[in-house]
């Protein structure tokens, strides 16, 4: 059960905006309440850092807040509401790979545009965010599509991540409760993401795609169609890489030609991540992760994300790993991959050739924003 507070802020000097004002990070508003819900996991006490209150034309005093009649309400009825003009929206992440989830299922287009996706995902000026997701209708036989847009405006094909808090958003809509599987249409195709009993979700990720020029690479296929363990000079440093695509392309590297090996820990991320993110030899850009082998079935892995840049998890840079590391002979079919955010099971499965992903997605906090 959430808890629905309406709160109103006083601000200096003499003028009283609104929460909704400050929240909105496309015009201002000239109301005066806004109406926030916090997941069980977060306090009423939370409510000071929660809101970004980071434009210097407000000030605002932290102890005139006051909570004003607290009422009960569900999830349910926070995101039934329809005001025209307000994007309700849940906040979940997924080992720390957090996104807005927004429900599209009353339209085929997203509710929101790039350029204000890109806003609402700004950590200081907005709701902060690797990405925002949408839930609209299903196609071709499916129950829903999922799309998304990156924090850069970005739109990927696929979000692994994304797709067990999509299945977690789907289950709170329609008031699902226990295990339940969903047929999802992405960019990458169909996903199968299923709700277990303990609350992860296990998650059909499909083949991989290995064929160089779909992955997309420039880097020419030395095993059968695919790139595996080529080497890939980034600004005068010779790498090894496997390139996978997942819907979305990732380039794995277990390290340099010189290193035995890499310690994710001691990478500078934010200098070399761009770098191989928008290397010629990725017409599409890419995803680049990072690996350290602990044994053949433990990983530990950070990543670089295209149009989102370092994250604490990627689900499909994950799958990719292992589809890397069984490539390059590093490890077994069945991992655990260590992310900064925490761990993921991964099984690429012989049999079928699919990857099957399992791992945590929760709320964080539910909100409004005018559009
Ligand atoms: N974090 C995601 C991947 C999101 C898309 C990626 N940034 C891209 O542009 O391909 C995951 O968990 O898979």
């Amino acid at each position: 059960m959430a808890i629905a507070a309406t709160i109103s802020l006083s601000v200096s000097p003499t003028t009283r905006h609104s929460a909704a004002a400050a929240f909105n990070p496309f015009r201002s508003s000239s109301s005066t309440t806004v109406s926030v819900s916090f997941s069980p996991a977060l306090r009423i006490t939370s409510l000071r850092s929660s809101i970004p209150f980071r434009n210097p034309s407000f000030r605002v005093s932290a102890t005139s807040m006051s909570i004003q009649a607290p009422q009960q309400t569900s999830s349910t009825s926070f995101l039934d509401r329809r005001e025209s003009g307000v994007l309700h929206f849940v906040k979940y992440h997924g080992l720390g790979n957090d996104f807005i989830l927004v429900d599209n299922r009353g339209s085929t287009e997203p509710r929101i545009s790039p350029e204000q996706a890109k806003k609402l995902c700004d950590r200081n000026f907005g709701i902060g965010a690797d990405g925002v997701i949408f839930a609209l209708p299903g196609t071709n036989d499916t129950d829903y599509t999922m799309r998304i847009f990156n924090s850069d405006g970005s739109e990927p094909e696929m979000c692994g991540n994304g797709v067990r808090c999509f299945a977690r958003f789907i289950a709170e809509l329609e008031n699902l409760h226990g295990n339940h599987s969903f047929k999802v249409h992405t960019g990458a195709g169909l996903i199968v993401p299923e709700i277990q009993g303990d609350g992860k979700v296990r998650v059909d990720m499909g083949e991989p795609i290995l064929k160089a020029a779909d992955v997309p690479t420039g880097l020419p296929a030395n095993k059968q169609e695919a790139v595996v363990k080529s080497e890939l000079d980034v600004d005068g440093v010779t790498w090894n890489v496997t390139c996978v695509s997942m819907g979305n392309p990732h380039c794995v590297t277990f390290g340099t030609i010189e290193n035995k090996g890499l310690l994710v820990d001691e990478l500078n991320l934010a200098e070399i991540g761009p770098k191989f993110e928008h290397h010629v030899m990725f017409p599409a850009r890419t995803n680049t992760e990072f690996v350290q082998v602990c044994s053949p079935s433990h990983l530990k892995m950070r990543v670089w994300e295209r149009g989102a840049g370092a994250t604490l998890a990627c689900g499909t840079g994950a799958c990719a790993t292992v589809v890397a590391a069984v490539l390059e002979g590093r490890a077994g079919r069945k991992c655990t991959v260590d992310l900064p955010g925490g761990p993921l099971e991964i099984e690429w499965r012989e049999e079928n050739n699919h990857i099957y992903m399992t791992g945590p997605a929760e709320v964080v906090f539910y909100g409004s924003v005018a559009l």
